[in-house]
């Protein structure tokens, strides 16, 4: 059915216009919608059997703000006259200089613009938990139709500040009054559409989209099918993230351990996990209580009869792996799903020793996993896509972002990102200072350096993945000895209290110059130093040497069609590596920077330095066509 888009008014015989705005599915304002409020009111303004004027949206929704296509087409373009003139014409003009009473009439949501319209009415009534909020920074522009002014007035200028530069939306039981509005913001607001930041973060807002849409999955008819019994094999850290994610949609769990000090601990975990939230204040002691008395610790398979998924969460061993997906291929229903969270291993040998290809599927979270929102899917070419399309739901359902991916080392996330660390080393050992190399990285926006990173992830983790990446990757690796050397001295990283700085409960992590000693053996080890001098490096250098090689990485994961589009790279890894938001993910980044001028440092790194800087085909493609990597090939896809 076509979508019903518009401005209708209908004037009932007690002399009230209900002015209606149809946009399905959130009622944007589009520029027609925009053309069509400012018809009607000043076609309610003119007729004198309109007393009163009722604005409000169509299908439970008031209005999600303005219509993000358009700074698309802004970006897309570079023309700003694209953008309505607005502010002052229909909401100062029109409704809020009104002679007749005007209320919105507030259902579902009001955001954005959508809560600036309701604003300049002269009163709102709101049905009960609408959601109201200027979301606008998080797309790199400030409310445009006058937000800024009249919201502090309604809502005091401590709470309006929460809500602007927080994006924190309130309820509509709060309650809200009238402002003004000045012409200069109109112009700061133009100047922010156009800006890089609005752009990239524009991006992310489609791209983040986009990723629910996977072709011969979500496009052929199938229904998703309930999922209401879940098993997570492995209490440690990972599956006790997963069981609490569980757990919060009101998911019952199943947690299976091998021994009852391994179960109980694991079982403690979900529960510091929920409390831990309760204390932040972002769950109640109820729901927290209620989550918790839907989680069955377990030691044998029994409860597997009735399971719709498992996941399977344990250390990544591939004998361990396949034993387990033997034994519950036979223990569970046939329609169960068999998920495992490995970051790395090829699902196809895990699944090796069982007949049940078709529904094994890789459910990768990211670390603390009832917080970080990312879940990457990881397909085989024999996974059916009701399987896939059931995590994807899943995934949905417990408010995480799903993206669907190929088979292969390390999956699109973490293969990408492999050289971040792996180039840090290298910098290191040609004798640059590590504390330097994390705080340069930080401030490109990153939040964690690579070294810093490395702690939190636990230097064992490495260690253990190590050879699964050198088999598969031959010469685009580093062979640093720093990690063992590192983890020879008893740094383990956070874990321990100490890795390259030293953690104490209440401080922050605190560089540990004692560490410099074992970066010196190090240094003497690979011996790659010019000359056995330190090389000698600009910030920006340091930003190219570290970030390029893994947008070289991301080169082959687009060539291998690991991902279905460039854009479900930027989400992953603004969401799974925290890649600054406001430089648009990884890709998008890149094409910002240029594949030319990439594949030229690159080129020139590698003749320098060696192999591990060598341009992909890919990127030496694009540079050399004009292209930018994230162009969709027109060839194969792995998925
Ligand atoms: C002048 C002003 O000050 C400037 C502004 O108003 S800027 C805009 C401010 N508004 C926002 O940032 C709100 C953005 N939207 C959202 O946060 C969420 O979409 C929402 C809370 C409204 C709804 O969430 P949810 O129900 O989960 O649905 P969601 O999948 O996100 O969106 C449904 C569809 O509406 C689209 N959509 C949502 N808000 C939109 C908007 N403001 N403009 C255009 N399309 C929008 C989405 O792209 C999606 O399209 P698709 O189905 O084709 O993929």
């Amino acid at each position: 059915m076509a979508k019903k888009i518009g401005v209708t008014m209908e004037v009932g015989n007690d002399g009230v216009a209900v002015i209606t705005i149809s946009n399905p599915p959130v009622n944007s304002l589009a520029s027609s919608i925009i053309s069509g409020l400012k018809a009607k009111f000043q076609d309610a303004d003119q007729r004198s059997d309109v007393k009163a004027i009722v604005l409000t949206g169509n299908g439970g929704r008031f209005s999600g703000g303005f219509d993000i296509n358009v700074f698309q087409e802004v970006h897309k373009t570079g023309d700003i006259s694209l953008m309505p003139e607005v502010s002052i014409d229909l909401v100062s003009n029109l409704m809020e200089d009104s002679r007749k009473p005007l209320v919105a009439a507030v259902e579902g949501l009001a955001l954005g613009g959508g809560l600036e319209l309701a604003m300049a009415c002269h009163a709102r009534v709101a049905a009960p938990k609408a959601q109201l909020g200027l979301p606008e920074l998080t797309l790199g522009v400030i409310p445009g139709f006058g937000g800024t002014q009249r919201l502090p007035r309604l809502v005091g200028l401590a709470k309006a500040t929460d809500m602007i530069l927080l994006s924190k939306s309130i309820s509509s039981e709060e309650g809200h009054k009238l402002g003004l509005i000045d012409a200069l913001e109109a112009e700061v607001f133009k100047q922010l559409v156009l800006s890089d930041t609005a752009k990239a973060l524009v991006h992310v807002f489609f791209a983040q989209r986009a990723t629910s849409k996977v072709p011969n999955v979500t496009d052929v008819g199938l229904k998703p099918r309930p999922m209401k019994k879940v098993a997570v094999i492995g209490g440690g850290l990972m599956g006790s993230g997963i069981a609490t994610a569980l757990l919060l949609s009101n998911i019952r769990v199943v947690l299976k351990e091998i021994n009852p000090e391994y179960l109980q601990k694991g079982v403690k975990s979900v529960e510091a996990n929920l409390k831990g939230l309760v204390s932040r204040g972002k769950l109640t002691q109820d729901k927290a209580g209620k989550a918790f008395s839907m989680l069955k610790g377990v030691l044998d398979y029994t409860e597997f009869k009735d399971v719709d998924m498992v996941i399977e969460a344990v250390i990544e061993n591939i004998q361990l792996k396949q034993n387990i997906f033997k034994e519950i291929e036979k223990v569970c229903p046939p329609h169960c799903i068999l998920a495992s969270n490995t970051s790395t291993i090829d699902l196809n040998i895990i699944g090796e020793k069982t007949n049940s290809n078709d529904r094994i599927v890789g459910a990768h979270f990211f670390s603390p996993a009832h917080l970080m929102t990312l879940l990457e899917i990881v397909r085989t070419e024999k996974t059916s896509a009701q399987v896939i399309l059931d995590l994807m739901a899943l995934g949905k359902a417990i408010k995480k972002v799903p993206v669907v991916v190929g088979n292969c080392v390390g999956f699109a996330v973490n293969r990408t990102f492999f050289p971040y660390s792996q180039a840090a080393h290298m910098l290191v050992n040609l004798g640059v200072d590590l504390f330097r190399i994390d705080s340069v990285i930080t401030s490109f926006g990153l939040p964690l350096g690579p070294f810093q990173l490395g702690d939190l992830a636990g230097h064992g983790i490495g260690m253990a993945v190590k050879d699964i990446y050198a088999k598969a990757f031959g010469d685009r690796i580093f062979a640093s000895p720093l990690t063992e050397l590192l983890l020879k001295t008893g740094r383990n990283g956070k874990i321990n209290g100490r890795g390259y700085y030293i953690y104490e409960k209440g401080s922050k992590p605190k560089p540990d110059l004692q560490v410099l000693s074992v970066v010196e053996e190090s240094r003497k080890l690979t011996n790659i130093m010019p000359g056995g001098k330190a090389i000698s490096v600009t910030d920006k250098e340091i930003v190219e040497m570290i970030l390029f090689p893994v947008v070289n990485e991301a080169c082959r994961v687009l060539d291998e069609g690991v991902v279905i589009r460039a854009s479900d790279l930027d989400v992953a890894s603004v969401l799974g590596m925290s890649f600054p938001s406001y430089r648009g993910g990884l890709i998008f980044w890149a094409d910002t920077v240029g594949p030319k001028y990439i594949y030229e440092r690159l080129k020139r790194l590698s003749e320098t330095y060696g192999g591990f800087f060598k341009p992909s085909r890919y990127l030496e493609e694009r540079a050399s066509n004009g292209m930018r990597l994230s162009e969709p090939k027109s060839s194969r896809s792995r998925l």
